[in-house]
């Protein structure tokens, strides 16, 4: 399991994260939604240690250093000038010390031209490439920021199977995502952050629930918002 425990993380004095507890069980698929700039993209950085904790506690729970366990999607993955899409897979594996397996099946079914530079391909494109990264690694965790983003339907149709494969086969799964109908098909739990902190986390059985508690939210800080905006009848 991964665990969270009591993370704050704040940039130039701004709390980004506050007291946040998330618990990632193998084999489950755990969806993390929330406004623009809730603190998402944030709360995977701290759980794959590109930020450091300001307080609080991350680990796994078999001791193990998490970078070794777990691979993370970025929401905006990046490639190196002059890297084909089959060199940044080598690069990946041979960084960990892992054998390069044959890539032509997955070529095919991701429909990658593993032989162009990664650099040229369609923001789509990338996103594939860098989950086909995260898949040839066989991780026991994946932490995924928005990785519907850029898809098409039909790839999109072919993530969230691939999703399920990966939690029958007993892997741990972390995501964001905006599309709350994509996350509510396929996640076990949903963790609700807002402006940092974990407002609920709903199971499956509630999810019905999570819909119209974020609708009632947006809507009362939207009405809020407004009542501001408009002038004072004088
Ligand atoms: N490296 C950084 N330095 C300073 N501020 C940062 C940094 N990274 C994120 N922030 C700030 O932290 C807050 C949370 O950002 P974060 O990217 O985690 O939000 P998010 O929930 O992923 O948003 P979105 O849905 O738009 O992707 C924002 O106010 C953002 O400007």
């Amino acid at each position: 399991m991964l665990e969270i425990r009591s993370l704050q993380k704040a940039f130039a004095g701004q709390p980004v994260l506050r007291h946040v507890d998330l618990t990632i069980q193998s084999g489950t698929l755990h969806g993390l939604v929330g406004a623009n700039g809730a603190g998402k993209t944030t709360l995977l950085h701290c759980l794959y240690g590109l930020h450091p904790p300001d307080a609080g506690r991350i680990w796994e729970t078999s001791g193990r250093p998490i970078r070794e366990l777990a691979g993370l999607l970025p929401y905006e993955p990046y490639f190196y000038p002059r890297i084909t899409g089959r060199e940044y897979i080598e690069f990946c594996l041979q960084a960990r010390h892992r054998p390069v397996p044959d890539l032509g099946g997955w070529s095919e079914v991701l429909e990658l031209p593993l032989n162009r530079y990664a650099e040229d391909y369609s923001a789509g494109m990338k996103k594939k490439l860098a989950l086909l990264a995260l898949l040839v690694q066989n991780f026991r965790y994946l932490i995924l920021d928005e990785p519907f983003n850029g898809l098409d339907l039909s790839n999109n149709l072919l993530l969230l199977a691939l999703l399920r494969r990966l939690r029958e086969q007993g892997v741990g799964i972390l995501l964001t995502s905006h599309l709350l109908g994509s996350l509510t098909e396929l996640c076990d739990d949903i963790t609700v952050l807002a402006d940092g902190q974990v407002l609920r986390q709903y199971p499956a059985a509630e999810f019905a629930q999570l819909s119209s508690d974020l609708l009632d939210s947006l809507h009362q800080q939207k009405l809020a918002a407004l009542a501001g905006l408009l002038p004072q009848p004088g």
